[in-house]
């Protein structure tokens, strides 16, 4: 059975890493604490995002955390990963899970409330609420949930929600008081001095 957990989820940029190793990054946010780590290299050849998901998947298989790849299906497929993240402009969601099989986990983003209650209906693991607030990290975005929006979202769905954008030391817990089942945060971790740090004091806040 698929079993994960959305407490602490690190999403990836290499761009936001500040010239550190993505390896080191990951490794140090699961020292941390972080439970999900999603690929998301959006200026990547599919060579090199195979590498690296080959690589990072290596890295966290003793640490039982699972691997999620950001949009690309054949790159979750090629590396074997634990599960794939598509949001409302990526492929179907139904595509997506024939090709993946139902053991994979497959998370979807939701930026209306309209969605949300359509992804109640669907053969998905998870729900991305995106985003919560603005962030200067994805600027393609809806506009923000706000912390009412997240608690809204998490009142009437059926799958986990996992909460994302502009999610940071102060208002993660706010986050989490709304209901939502976890944090996913790029730069909170990605950018801290010390991403091991980092990881465990939003862990602490996601925890309580
Ligand atoms: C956990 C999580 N939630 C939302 C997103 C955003 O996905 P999407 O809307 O497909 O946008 P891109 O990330 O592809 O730019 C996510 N990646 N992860
Ligand atoms: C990858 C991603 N997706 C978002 C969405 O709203 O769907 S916001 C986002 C980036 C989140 O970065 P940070 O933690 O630095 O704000
Ligand atoms: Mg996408």
């Amino acid at each position: 059975m698929k079993s994960f957990d959305l407490g602490l989820y690190l999403v990836t940029d290499r761009d936001l890493s500040l010239g550190r190793p993505l390896e080191f990054i990951v490794e140090e946010a699961v020292k941390g604490g972080v439970t999900m780590v999603q690929l998301r290299e959006k200026a990547c050849s599919s060579l090199e995002f195979y590498q690296l998901g080959i690589r990072l998947k290596k890295l966290l298989k003793p640490y039982a955390v699972p691997l999620i790849i950001n949009d690309r299906l054949d790159i979750a497929l090629a590396v074997d990963a634990d599960g794939l993240h598509i949001g409302q402009s990526d492929l179907p969601w139904e595509v997506a899970r024939r090709l993946l099989g139902k053991d994979k986990i497959l998370g979807l983003s939701v930026e209306t409330m309209e969605q949300a209650e359509e992804s109640n209906k669907l053969d998905i693991d998870y729900i991305g609420i995106s985003p919560v607030f603005a962030t200067p990290t994805k600027t393609d975005t809806f506009q923000p949930f706000g912390l009412e929006g997240v608690k809204a979202v998490s009142s009437i769905a059926r799958h986990p929600n996992v909460a994302i954008g502009g999610i940071n030391m102060n208002n993660a817990a706010q986050v989490m008081a709304q209901g939502a089942n976890g944090i996913a945060v790029v730069s909170a971790i990605s950018s801290a001095e010390n991403p091991r740090l980092a990881a465990e004091a939003l862990k602490n806040e996601v925890t309580g």
